[in-house]
């Protein structure tokens, strides 16, 4: 019932998803065992709606859009049970969708969800894409991701890494945190984490992150709580390693907030020099302050602040971020709801982030390093802004990146910008660009 309420929020108020979650497991007060349950069949049923939907109408005489959207939903639910979990035995799910039926006073529906199911469970097949589907409408079905987004990424990414990214999404998310270095050493840290019962391991390729791996609330964890590491995804790191900031720098992160690059760069500055960190909305800045403050990182300094717009700066700086606010499709695999955005909202990312890059690039002084990212995949939010700006600005030059190769695809090794794949960097998808504003000759 907790999963089905959560999915009806999503569908009908449009919500995030660990939140409508978070509220609708308060309210339930549930067992953790159910908890888990709930969540798992939450997020499934969410990750795999395309799929499901397909499988649906191909055994109902009913149009998904002319039911209810309890009876959706419940066949949804229903019919993941029956094809992508086994923590729940065929004839149950079938039977527990009837009981749910006619507990959400949708009685008259339950022949039709008992016969739909029933349908789907006697059908071997019914995880085979239609007959002669093309290529992006195979990959849409197999992999639950609207065709035009599967078209897209085909065009850009090829067949081999756009499946793999599309497998990788499905993947169970898992946790990456930044040591504090400036207060423990990964070894440390894992000690400290090993003595509170949390399991974790290092990243293979960045000592600085530790993987979870029975995490649980990280906000319950003494070492977070005395400030010992932040959340942060591996691609996020890799991008604080690309802007390589120094002890005694001064640096912009001009959309800052929540906080994580500006206080992973505080962590390399050794919390020295001066970090000021951006962001449009005053309560978004408060996160930062809040997270500094937990971390002990004194060199950030949390401000309001338009990007879109001229800023006077007291002195230029030798590494400004420019995370810009981007479409999202690299966090699809911990927020998949965002792969269900309508491909018009695409649109208004590229200009606006075009102009925060120009602005940005301003306060880079010469000989100093602009990094361009967002955590997006697609070549209007990422290639197509970094090269505009490169052929629209002499006075900047590309910047080879430093960053282990076996995390970049083989077209990345040796760029100044890189794509990262989920399937290949092992973290979220992202995207960054290293800029360098040249010295005039003396
Ligand atoms: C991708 S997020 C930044 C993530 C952040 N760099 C981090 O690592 O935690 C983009 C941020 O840009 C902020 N933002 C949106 N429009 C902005 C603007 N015009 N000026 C400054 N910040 C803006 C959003 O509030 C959001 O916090």
């Amino acid at each position: 019932m907790v999963s089905l309420q959560a999915l009806l929020k999503m569908e009908l108020e449009d919500g995030y998803s660990n939140l409508v979650l978070d509220g609708a497991l308060k309210a339930a007060k549930l067992e953790k065992r159910d908890e888990a349950l709930a969540s798992a069949l939450f997020y499934g049923v969410l990750e795999r709606r395309l799929t499901l939907d397909a499988v649906i109408a191909a055994h109902s005489k009913i149009k998904i859009k002319k039911m209810s959207p309890q009876v959706r939903n419940i066949l949804r639910l229903g019919v993941y049970q029956l094809l992508f979990s086994d923590k729940i035995p065929p004839s149950a799910a079938v039977d527990e969708s009837v009981k749910l039926t006619r507990a959400c006073r949708q009685a008259s529906a339950c022949g039709f969800v008992n016969a739909v199911l029933r349908a789907v469970q006697r059908d071997t097949a019914a995880l085979s894409p239609a007959k002669g589907a093309g290529l992006a409408q195979r990959l849409s079905f197999l992999y639950s991701c609207p065709q035009w987004l599967v078209a897209l990424w085909l065009k850009h990414y090829g067949e081999v890494d756009t499946e793999g990214m599309l497998k990788a999404f499905l993947r169970p998310s898992r946790v990456c945190v930044r040591v504090n270095t400036t207060r423990v050493t990964g070894e440390e840290l894992l000690r400290i984490l090993a003595g509170e019962g949390v399991k974790a391991r290092p990243d293979e390729h960045l000592k600085t992150a530790l993987w979870l791996e029975n995490a649980g609330a990280v906000e319950k964890i003494g070492a977070f709580q005395k400030g010992l590491f932040h959340v942060q995804d591996l691609a996020s790191q890799l991008c604080c390693q690309a802007l390589d900031a120094k002890p005694g720098d001064t640096v912009f992160d001009v959309c800052a907030a929540p906080g994580g690059k500006a206080f992973t760069t505080a962590e390399h500055m050794q919390d020295r020099g001066t970090l000021t960190a951006c962001d449009l909305y005053e309560s978004r800045v408060r996160l930062i302050e809040s997270g500094a403050k937990r971390l002990g990182l004194t060199c950030v300094k949390a401000r309001v602040q338009d990007a879109s717009k001229p800023q006077e700066a007291p002195c230029l700086a030798d590494r400004v971020l420019c995370d810009v606010p981007c479409f999202g499709l690299g966090d699809i695999g911990r927020k998949p709801e965002i792969r269900y955005k309508m491909p018009d909202l695409l649109a208004k990312f590229p200009p606006m982030q075009y102009n925060i890059l120009c602005i940005a690039s301003k306060l880079v002084k010469p000989g100093g390093l602009l990094v361009y990212s967002t955590c997006s995949l697609t070549p209007q939010e990422n290639e197509e802004v970094a090269e505009r700006f490169l052929s629209e600005h002499p006075d900047f030059v590309p910047k080879t990146l430093d960053l282990p190769d076996a995390l970049l695809r083989p077209c990345d090794r040796g760029s100044h910008r890189a794509t990262l794949l989920p399937h290949i960097s092992q973290s979220d998808g992202f995207f960054l660009a290293a800029m360098t504003r040249i010295k005039p000759a003396e």
